[in-house]
C-alpha cells in the first residue's frame, strides 16, 4: 500500500505539473493572438479577417493523435486540445453556430464536439432554418444531419442545399446512443407511450418490438422535445440521449437501447468559407446529367479513370421536373488537387448542372 509520505510527494508533483501545462497553455494562447493580429495586418481593403481555420485545427489534432504516446487515449488527448483550441480562437472571435434543435439534440452534441465549448450556439426549430441562419449572416456556421449508419440519409438536408448557396466547411461523426428515459412521476412498469424523433424510433425498432411490443410509439419533433413531454406524464417513456435525459432530469430505464452498436450520424458543418486543403480531405458534389442511357456511367467515370474512392451516392428528386434526379456524391481528396480539378472538368461537360458544395478536412474526432 502507498504511504501518506509517497502520496504526498505524488501531489506536489502532480501540482507542480499543473502549473508548468497552465504557464503553457497561456503562452499558446497568446501565440493565437498574435496570429489573429497578424492575420488582421495583411488584409486587403474591404477584406474580413478569416480567424476559424478548420484546415489548420485538423492538422493540430490529427499531429496530437499521431505523437500520443499514452496512457491517456488518442481521442481524449485530442478531445483535451480540442478545447485548448476553442478557448483561443474565442479570444479573438467567439464563433456562433446554429444547430437543429432545440437544446440537447445530438445535433447540439455534434456541434460542441466540432468546435469545442467555447463557442456559443443557437438552436433553430428545422434543417431549413439553419441553413436560412447561416445563409443571412446572422450565425458564422450551422451544424446539420445528414446521414445515420442505420437508417440512411436526411433527405431535409441534402433537399436544402438545392435551395441554398452554402458551402460544407467541415464533417463530424457522432456515436448515437439512446435510452428509455422516465421522469420522476413516471411510472415504470405502465408506460402506455414512448416518445421520440422518428429517426430514434427507428434505430431502436427490433429492442421495442421485443421489449414495448403494443406500447403506442409516438414520433416528435426532436428527442429533446420527446424528453420534454415527458417530464409532464406519468405515463409516458422518451427515447433520447444523455444531453437530453441530463437537460430534463430523466433518468434512464435502460440504456443503449440502439439495435446496432456501432449506430452513428455525420453531420455537416455548413458555412460561407472555403477551405484550403488539409491534407486529408473530402469533397461534396450535386450533379444532374441528362436522362439518357449510360448517363450513370459517364458520371462515374472520371472517378474511376482517375482513381478517386467515392465514399457517398445519394439520388434525391430534383426541383426541375418530374422523375428527374440529382446526385449528391462525396469523394475523398480536396478541389484544388489536380486529379479531382481534371474529374470536375471532365463532369461539368457531361453534366447539365453541376455544383460544388466544398471541399472539407475528413473528421478527425
Ligand atoms: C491560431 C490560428 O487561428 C485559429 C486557432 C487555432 C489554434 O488555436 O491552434 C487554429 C486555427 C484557427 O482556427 C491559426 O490560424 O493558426
Amino acid at each position: 500500500m502507498m504511504s501518506e509520505h509517497e502520496l504526498k510527494a505524488l501531489r506536489l508533483r502532480i501540482d507542480s505539473l499543473d502549473e508548468r501545462i497552465q504557464e503553457l497553455i497561456s503562452e499558446r494562447a497568446r501565440c493565437a493572438q498574435d496570429v489573429a493580429r497578424v492575420k488582421m495586418g495583411t488584409l486587403a481593403e474591404g477584406e474580413k479577417p478569416v480567424f476559424y481555420r478548420p484546415e489548420r485545427e485538423a492538422q493540430v489534432l490529427k499531429r496530437v493523435m499521431e505523437r500520443n504516446g499514452g496512457p491517456v487515449r488518442d481521442e481524449d488527448m485530442a478531445r483535451l486540445f480540442r478545447e485548448i483550441m476553442s478557448c483561443c480562437l474565442a479570444l479573438e472571435e467567439p464563433l456562433h453556430v446554429a444547430y437543429l434543435g432545440p437544446e440537447g439534440t445530438f445535433s447540439q452534441a455534434a456541434a460542441l464536439k466540432h468546435f469545442g465549448k467555447a463557442v456559443v450556439t443557437r438552436p433553430m426549430a428545422a434543417i431549413d432554418e439553419v441553413f436560412r441562419e447561416v445563409a443571412a449572416g446572422a450565425s458564422n456556421f450551422g451544424v446539420v444531419p445528414v446521414e445515420n449508419s442505420t437508417e440512411g440519409a436526411v433527405n431535409h438536408t441534402l433537399d436544402s442545399f438545392l435551395e441554398h448557396n452554402l458551402s460544407i466547411c467541415g464533417e463530424v461523426e457522432l456515436r448515437i446512443h439512446h435510452h428509455l428515459l422516465i421522469g420522476e412521476n413516471t411510472k415504470a412498469d405502465s408506460i402506455t407511450r414512448i416518445y421520440s424523433h422518428a429517426q430514434s424510433l427507428a434505430q431502436c425498432r427490433k429492442w421495442l418490438d421485443s421489449y414495448y411490443p403494443s406500447v403506442e410509439r409516438v414520433a416528435v419533433a426532436s428527442n429533446a422535445e420527446a424528453a420534454r413531454r415527458v417530464k409532464g406524464e406519468w405515463n409516458s417513456a422518451a427515447i433520447a440521449g444523455d444531453m437530453a435525459a441530463s437537460l430534463y432530469g430523466l433518468t434512464p430505464v435502460q440504456q443503449k437501447i440502439e439495435d446496432r452498436p456501432d449506430n452513428s450520424t455525420r453531420f455537416l458543418i455548413i458555412g460561407n468559407q472555403d477551405v484550403p486543403p488539409s491534407g486529408d480531405d473530402k469533397t461534396s458534389i450535386i450533379v444532374s446529367m441528362q436522362n439518357k442511357p449510360g448517363a450513370l456511367h459517364e458520371l462515374l467515370l472520371p472517378f474511376h479513370t482517375n482513381n478517386i474512392d467515392l465514399s457517398r451516392i445519394e439520388t434525391r428528386p430534383s426541383r426541375s421536373g418530374k422523375w428527374t434526379y440529382v446526385f449528391f456524391i462525396d469523394f475523398l481528396g480536396h478541389q484544388a488537387d489536380p486529379l479531382i480539378r481534371d474529374v470536375l472538368e471532365r463532369l461539368s461537360t457531361g453534366a447539365v448542372a453541376l455544383k460544388v458544395l466544398g471541399s472539407y478536412p475528413r473528421a478527425v474526432l
